[in-house]
């Protein structure tokens, strides 16, 4: 062996070689000349000098070129991990456009070929976030030290969303491939409440897939073995969340499309102890309610009146539900077990009861019918007749499952009332109906939101324009973010999501609501999402949750015009929505700009 060099420079480590200031190449047609001098990149880059509009323009006019959604998907990411400013000008400047391309309908065919186009997302280079085998998860510190190394200091995470990738959108198990959807969430978080970039991270648990698709590809990149038991799952997890956060302390953690067990599972186990919460039970239940809120007020017959049917009783379907409850009894003074009983649900093997045979998932316990007598309805159409409900909502996965002869019925037993149809299922492959079907066959009375955007209507007759409702998690997960961030509650409680809920639904501007819209319009997302994470943080203080001290003096300075309501009502006031507005991140305006901490311009 070479007897060490006493004082020989140590050699340069993962993190010493990565944390380099790279050449900014990407933006370098943007920097002035003197600049470009400075930083020794004269000659590297081409001679003209724009300004990052023009920039803007070539990366649109580059992604208009793409012939498929995917092509689009694949070029965008690359341009994020290349040009991060650039990409957000672009999404920023066009997200009603490209919020269906990063996020859902297109993730859900970006995770379905994950393997495939994975060397195509990013420079090899880049770090995206982490995938975590099962058969490592007892080297969790190693793997974080090795993601530490990766970035620059101070850009420790702050933010998680993490998956398993057991149930990816309605598209079922598509084992590690399911990364790409806390990639999307997270580009959510930054487009839509203006969470930094650089502190997010997407995680995904290669715990393996028991879809045999994807165990036979001889191009998966993730471990080729089926699920674990579940014994076995919450193991390696709480081995992965106790790494995680020790690592992090403070980690805002969002668990995002566990399978339905499992999802209620760890927000049961965590939720007290961390700073988590699950998208699909609470950020689902937390937007729609926000959404119904609205729908109820326009829908012509009073709250208590309301039948409400559920197609689907998975984590979102009981999320949803479980917040409609609440707000019937808070808001509406009507006793819990009345409250229940305005709901049925409709699974794969019918309507939910207490003595239909089977053994009920404890999920769909509170909700089973026992006052059935000896009726069983087998599916839909039955159960849509026995209801005669004035709210379809769908979270079955099922495609089209609201067809034309169920949105006709709903509107002939909705006579007095406009009927509430809500296909919230994603994609838009498994939307249970569009939102012209929804019109069509409802002789356009109908209150509308999907999960995944559909496109506005023109009713023929009249020639008006409709607008559909978003109900997406993707309106108030960002924002609980941010709030989360500033405020620092020790954990996310139900009245915390109630408070989002309402202070969503108090964002619908005058035309908004003249227009019988159910949710703001996404152009707004940046405005609404303020609104909400300062209601958020107002919640936080008022509950004794927040730590922060400055969001406490400020909140107790500045109380909402409502303090004193015992219902958490979603009210902020102005010192704090301006605080928390100034918190947010947004693309820098010139290269100057951007790279004025680095240069000390
Ligand atoms: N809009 C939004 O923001 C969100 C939308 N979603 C979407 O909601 C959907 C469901 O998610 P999640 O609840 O987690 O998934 P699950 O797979 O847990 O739930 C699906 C439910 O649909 C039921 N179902 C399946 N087939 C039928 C059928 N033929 N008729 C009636 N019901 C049926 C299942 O029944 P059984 O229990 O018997 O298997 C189950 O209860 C997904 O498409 C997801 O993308 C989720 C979160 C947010
Ligand atoms: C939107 C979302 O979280 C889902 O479909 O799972
Ligand atoms: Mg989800």
């Amino acid at each position: 062996m070479a007897p060490a060099i006493k004082n020989a420079p140590a050699a340069p480590t993962a993190a010493a070689t990565t944390t380099q200031p790279k050449k900014p190449l990407s933006i370098g047609t943007a920097l002035p000349y003197e600049t470009r001098t400075a930083m020794h990149l004269k000659g590297l880059v081409p001679s003209a000098v724009e300004d990052f509009s023009a920039q803007e323009a070539r990366a649109y006019e580059q992604l208009k070129t793409k012939g498929t959604d995917l092509e689009k998907y694949i070029f965008l990411s690359w341009l994020r991990n290349t040009n991060l400013n650039l990409f957000y000008r672009l999404v920023l400047g066009n997200l009603k456009e490209i919020a269906p391309i990063i996020y859902t309908p297109t993730v859900g065919q970006a995770c379905q070929e994950f393997s495939h186009i994975y060397p195509f997302l990013a420079p090899p280079s880049s770090v995206d976030g982490l995938y975590i085998p099962l058969n490592e998860v007892d080297n969790i510190d190693e793997i974080i030290a090795n993601y530490r190394a990766s970035i620059p200091e101070g850009c420790e995470p702050e933010t998680t969303v993490i998956t398993d990738g057991s149930r990816i959108l309605g598209l079922g198990d598509l084992g590690m491939n399911g990364m790409g959807i806390p990639v999307g969430k997270l580009q959510l978080y930054v487009a839509a409440a203006g969470l930094d970039p650089t502190r997010c991270l997407p995680i995904v648990l290669d715990f393996g897939t028991d879809t045999p698709k994807y165990l036979d590809d001889p191009l998966y990149l993730g471990i080729r073995q089926k699920r674990p038991e579940d014994a076995e799952f919450y193991a390696a997890t709480e081995k992965v969340l106790n790494g995680l956060t020790k690592a992090f302390p403070g980690i805002f953690i969002q668990f995002e499309d566990f399978n339905t067990p499992h999802a209620f599972g760890l927000l049961e186990q965590w939720r007290n102890k961390i700073l988590c919460f699950n998208d699909d039970i609470q950020g689902t239940g937390s937007v729609i309610l926000a959404g119904f809120i609205s729908a109820i007020k326009l829908a012509g017959i009073p709250a208590r009146d309301h039948r409400i049917l559920f197609v689907g009783a998975g984590s979102a379907g009981v999320g949803v539900a479980k917040q409609l409850v609440d707000y019937l009894v808070l808001e509406h003074n009507i006793p819990e077990d009345e409250a229940k009983a305005m709901f049925w649900f409709v699974d794969s093997r019918g309507i939910i009861t207490s003595n239909r045979g089977d053994k009920l998932a404890d999920h769909k316990v509170y909700f089973a019918r026992h006052d059935n007598g000896d009726t069983q309805c087998k599916d839909l159409e039955e159960a849509l007749e026995y209801v005669k409900p004035t709210a379809l909502i769908g979270l079955s996965t099922i495609y089209k499952a609201f067809s034309e002869r169920i949105l006709t019925r709903m509107n002939e037993i909705n006579t007095k009332a406009r009927p509430i149809v809500f296909p919230l299922s994603n994609p838009k492959t498994k939307a249970e109906c569009t939102f012209e079907e929804a019109m069509r066959y409802t002789n356009n009375r109908v209150l509308f939101a999907s999960g995944t955007a559909f496109p506005e209507y023109t009713i023929p007759e009249t020639g008006e324009l409709r607008v559909p409702g978003q109900g997406n998690n993707m309106y108030v997960f960002p924002p609980i973010g941010l709030g989360a961030k500033l405020a620092k509650p020790t954990k996310i409680t139900d009245s915390l999501i109630f408070a989002v809920s309402r202070s969503l639904s108090n964002t619908l501007s005058q035309e908004e609501i003249a227009r019988g819209e159910l949710y703001p319009r996404i152009e707004r997302i940046r405005e609404t999402s303020a609104q909400v994470a300062a209601a958020f943080v107002h919640q936080a203080v008022r509950e004794g949750l927040a730590q922060d001290q400055y969001w406490i003096d400020l909140v107790n300075a500045n109380p909402a015009s409502s303090a004193t309501s015992e219902i958490p009502d979603g009210t902020y006031s102005q010192a704090v929505l301006e605080q928390v507005s100034q918190r947010m991140w947004a693309p820098a305006e010139s290269a100057q700009q951007l790279l004025a901490p680095k240069l000390k311009l």
